[in-house]
């Protein structure tokens, strides 16, 4: 791989619905200038309909959505393309099976007390994801595992502070993977000293550089 073109890294944004995966993988996605896959736009019709009844997806309805997430994971990665999804990924299992996407893959969780995520889901309007759903979220969710390549952020903070906190640990991630290329982590680092100097008050590094 020649150092002009990193190896591409995928990140997975995770948690339970109502976390706020769509409105920071969004932004993430911006940020490093890489394409954006809502995973819930990848569910067949029959699990929206489930869960819109207020049934719990089970292991069988989950399957098959995760293998459409890693298709189009892997699909990226041949292309030499890093994405950035959404997915709840609530079980180890599951992560497994999306780590395995082609490309370092990083894990971003989304965590948060269940009171502020059931405030958040009942002032989200429109959406198919019944608020009575949340509990059998957080008891189907098993958080990372101290082996596996991700970090957990706290949803209680502002979305820009979020998004910091994220593109400042994301280049560690990247680049600690045996998997990774020498350069992998080479534009993260970039973006997240982009992101850093643009949440600098206006002139702060010209004067910290003047000291
Ligand atoms: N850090 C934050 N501070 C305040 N509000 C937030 C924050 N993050 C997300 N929200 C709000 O919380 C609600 C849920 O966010 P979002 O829809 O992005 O969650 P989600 O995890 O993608 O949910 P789902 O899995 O059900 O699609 C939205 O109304 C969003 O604007
Ligand atoms: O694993 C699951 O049970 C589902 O993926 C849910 O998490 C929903 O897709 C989503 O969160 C609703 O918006």
């Amino acid at each position: 791989m020649s150092s002009s073109s990193p190896q591409p890294a995928h990140v997975i944004v995770m948690g339970v619905s109502g976390t706020g995966k769509s409105s920071v993988a969004e932004a993430l996605a911006r940020e490093l200038g890489t394409r954006f896959v809502e995973g819930d736009a990848l569910h067949p019709e029959a699990n929206v309909r489930k869960m819109a009844a207020g049934t719990p997806l089970t292991d069988a309805d989950r399957w098959p959505w995760l293998d459409l997430i890693v298709a189009a994971m892997r699909r990226e990665a041949q292309e030499g393309n890093a994405l950035v999804v959404t997915c709840s990924a609530l079980k180890r299992s599951y992560r497994d099976v999306l780590a395995d996407s082609g490309a370092v893959t990083v894990f971003v969780h989304l965590s948060g007390s269940r009171e502020l995520i059931s405030s958040r889901l009942g002032g989200r309007e429109g959406h198919f994801f019944p608020q009575a759903l949340l509990d059998s979220q957080l008891d189907t969710l098993e958080p990372l595992g101290p082996d596996e390549n991700g970090f957990a952020v706290d949803v209680a903070a502002p979305l820009d502070e979020e998004l910091r906190e994220i593109m400042r640990r994301l280049p560690d991630h990247v680049g600690a993977r045996p998997d990774a290329g020498p350069d992998a982590a080479r534009p993260h680092r970039e973006a997240a000293a982009r992101s850093e100097a643009a949440a600098r008050p206006e002139g702060a590094a010209d004067r910290a550089a003047d000291r």
